[in-house]
């Protein structure tokens, strides 16, 4: 029925009392302790929706875990959430370059990555992240030399993104892209959804096709949190 289609919140299961029950069962028993304090930190931030949702973390966790990765990327801080469960995860001689123009959200969480002992993990550059993609690919060391990828930023960017993380990740490497559902607007026809989701559903449509045309990776896309689009690299 219509009325029973999911609107623009989190969470795109066919109820809310699904996606808790997922939350309560699975997720939140096994949530590392700072990552708990992050979230409730987060929850009265402005904008703190943004956050990655705990379940989509959950499998992030797992991902990293499964390719033992060691060095990483992630496009789009904010207060943390998904880098403190990064650094929580590599092991202790990891690194992680993480890249936002938002300096001041990124210092909201960094007391309890402190606490957590994990800062010396983290490589914080607060810039846009396209010329840091850039730059690092000046470098040829940085070729092909990363495990992993998280992009949760500016969703027009995500296809630019693509091309500068393809080539600084390894063969066989691991790309995570978040909202790649866009609150389920992307199912869903432009006149039904609100204005300030429509620029970023053309741009998550566009890319979406991208991917799937996309020969050198293997894709799948989990309607976890936002919807996230998990990548290896082939070649
Ligand atoms: C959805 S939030 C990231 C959420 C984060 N992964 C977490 O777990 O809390 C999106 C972030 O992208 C950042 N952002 C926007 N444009 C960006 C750009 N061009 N380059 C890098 N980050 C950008 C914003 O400042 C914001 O902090
Ligand atoms: O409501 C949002 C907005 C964003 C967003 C907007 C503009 C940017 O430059 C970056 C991000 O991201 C979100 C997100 O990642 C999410 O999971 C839920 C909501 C939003």
């Amino acid at each position: 029925m219509e009325s029973e289609k999911p609107t623009e919140t989190k969470g795109l299961l066919q109820s809310r009392d699904l996606y808790e029950y997922i939350l309560e069962t699975n997720v939140y028993p096994r949530e590392p302790e700072p990552l708990k304090e992050l979230r409730a930190l987060t929850a009265s931030q402005p904008g703190a929706i943004m956050g990655t949702a705990p379940d989509a973390g959950q499998m992030i966790g797992l991902l990293l875990k499964i390719i033992g990765a060691k060095k990483t990327i992630e496009v789009g801080v904010f207060t943390g959430y998904s880098l403190l469960l990064t650094a929580l995860t590599i092991p202790d001689d990891g690194k992680i370059v993480a890249i936002d123009p938002d300096r001041e959200a990124y210092e909201i969480g960094l007391p309890v990555m402190k606490k957590a002992k994990v800062e010396h993990k983290i490589d914080f550059i607060e810039s846009k992240a396209l010329p840091v993609l850039d730059k690092m690919l000046e470098n040829p060391d940085n070729e092909g030399s990363f495990d992993f990828a998280f992009v949760d930023a500016d969703k027009i960017n995500y296809i630019n993104y693509h091309e500068r993380i393809m080539k600084l990740l390894k063969v066989n490497g691991i790309m995570v892209y978040d909202n790649t559902l866009w609150l389920g607007s992307v199912a869903r026809p432009e006149s039904s959804v609100p204005n300030f989701l429509r620029e970023g559903r053309m741009s998550t449509i566009q890319f979406n096709k991208s991917l799937a045309a996309d020969p050198r990776i293997e894709i799948s896309t989990v309607p976890l949190g936002d919807g996230l689009t998990i990548c290896r690299r082939l070649y």
